[in-house]
């Protein structure tokens, strides 16, 4: 069938063009002008200076963490602090009264020696602790990651380093203070130190095999004990005055190459740090994976927090973290941590080493002096990435150093060569410059880079106790 006619349009009458009328005589006209009056352009209000409130001024109810809590209810974690351990591997009781006693030195000789029986096998015997914890206490799986690799490691590197400082008692219990206050962000429990010792001993009785017999039992006992005491007092006294993690929204993301981000986070309330200092990070993307990364900034008077993050191959949070992450997304931070701080004191000049977004703590140390006041110290930065683009933070450090004259800034690339920039690897460039001795040394990037740049410096004259990082504690 054909489709009908279209109507013609209705249009209305046309009204003819006329000339217009003259003006009555006597009236005086204006005379038209030839542009129209120009319009005073209104003066611009001043715009102010963003200010970004706290999310809550006064919150501290809501890092509450404990039996019933919403976040522990979340992950189903109502029995906590309830657990026992299984009757059967209940100790008995003169070896519970014996293992209260403090380690001897004996007892230290003895971790140390069975630590070097495990070492070869560390992955089968932290594989095989943790399923013994999972198969007796289910309930804690809730705590670790779905993916376990990265926290095996780190279980066994503690025990090292516990059993290293073991003849330290001021330098362990730093740590262990540290990682007691840490442990609360996971969501651990005083209840939970006593079924995780056992699982422990355990584990180490079957990979120590001929080795173990009831003295390294023993000292095991005696030294987890302490372990776990000092932890809990920590985490005891912490719960006191901060909360056991912080919520951080981000508040701003900015690409510096389409692999590193500069991150800016607003805290739920005020986050006590100190330039050089870091903090482990969790993203809503991987919930239990806990990341490190290093405040780039000293303290700020607005409580910002700016982080740098490069996506590293397989790095499942630093990926989400500067391809995923945006404005309005809220992450959740650990306390701060970590040894790098300038004794403002002592105002020894200072040598600076930082290895790609390792720049990130070295920046803010170098803001902190800035800040305070060199006081007649000079500071000598060495910033090394691949390639140029890398060098992403060069240009702020250039700036400080233009109105710093204590500040040198040297900028090294590995991968390629660029006028002006010294060529090559970081420690071979701090190297180059001959004696290094009376200074502070601060050290921040890859490990390899870490330790290749604490060997430099020695041979230039560093002594050990000046050698600034934190490789043993990442
Ligand atoms: N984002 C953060 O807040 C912090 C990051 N870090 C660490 O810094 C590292 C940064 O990695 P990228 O940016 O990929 O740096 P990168 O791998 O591109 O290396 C930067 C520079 O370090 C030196 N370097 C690297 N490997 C070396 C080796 N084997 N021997 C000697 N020198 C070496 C070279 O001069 C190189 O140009 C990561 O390991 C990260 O965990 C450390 C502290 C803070």
């Amino acid at each position: 069938m054909e489709p009908p006619e279209p109507k013609p349009l209705a249009l209305g009458p046309v009204k003819a063009v006329t000339a217009p009328a003259e003006p009555p005589a006597g009236l005086v006209v204006p005379e038209r002008p030839a542009h129209p009056p120009a319009v005073p352009a209104p003066t611009p209000a001043p715009v102010p200076a963003p200010v970004i409130e706290p999310l809550f001024a006064q919150a501290p109810g809501l890092n509450w963490a404990g039996p019933g809590d919403h976040w522990s209810r979340a992950w189903a974690l109502d029995t906590l602090g309830e657990v026992a351990a299984p009757a059967a591997q209940t100790p008995a009781a003169d070896l519970r009264a014996a293992a209260e006693q403090p380690p001897t030195a004996r007892d230290i000789e003895l971790i140390r020696d069975s630590l070097a029986v495990v070492e070869p096998l560390a992955d089968r015997a932290t594989a095989h602790f943790y399923a013994l914890i999972f198969v007796h206490h289910p309930e804690v799986r809730a705590l670790f990651p779905a993916a376990m690799d990265v926290q095996r490691d780190r279980l066994f590197r503690s025990l090292l380093m516990a059993a290293r400082s073991a003849d330290d008692p001021a330098g362990l219990t730093e740590y262990l203070t540290r990682l007691g206050q840490g442990h609360r962000k996971y969501g651990t429990l005083t209840g939970h130190y006593a079924p995780v010792g056992e699982c422990l001993v355990a584990a180490l009785e079957k990979y120590c095999g001929s080795r173990w017999d009831a003295d390294t039992e023993l000292a095991w006992r005696r030294v987890y004990g302490l372990i776990a005491k000092v932890m809990t007092d920590a985490a005891e006294a912490a719960a006191k005055s901060s909360p056991p993690w912080w919520q951080a929204e981000v508040v701003d993301h900015r690409l510096r190459t389409s692999e590193i981000a500069v991150i800016t986070l607003r805290p739920d309330q005020a986050y006590p740090y100190r330039a050089g200092q870091y903090a482990t990070l969790e993203t809503p993307w991987w919930p239990r994976v806990w990341r490190h990364f290093s405040f780039a900034t000293a303290p700020r008077p607005d409580g910002l927090l700016t982080l740098h993050v490069k996506a590293v191959q397989a790095g499942w949070v630093s990926n989400a973290l500067v391809n995923r992450a945006a404005p309005g997304d809220v992450l959740r931070l650990g306390p701060a941590a970590g040894t790098m701080r300038v004794d403002h004191e002592r105002g020894a000049d200072l040598v600076c080493v930082g290895g790609g977004t390792g720049i990130a703590p070295i920046a803010a140390l170098v803001e902190e002096v800035a800040e305070r006041g060199a006081a007649g110290r000079s500071v000598d930065v060495f910033y090394g990435a691949r390639r140029p683009e890398e060098l992403y933070e060069l240009d702020a450090l250039r700036r400080l150093a233009g109105r710093h004259p204590w500040l040198t800034v040297h900028p090294v690339l590995s991968e390629q060569q660029a006028v002006g920039l010294l060529a090559g690897e970081l420690p071979d460039a701090v190297s180059r410059y001959g004696s290094w001795a009376g200074r502070d040394a601060f050290l921040s990037g890859p490990p390899a880079m870490v330790r290749r740049a604490k060997q430099a410096l020695t041979r230039a004259g560093v002594t050990a106790d000046r050698i600034h990082h934190d490789l043993d504690a990442l």
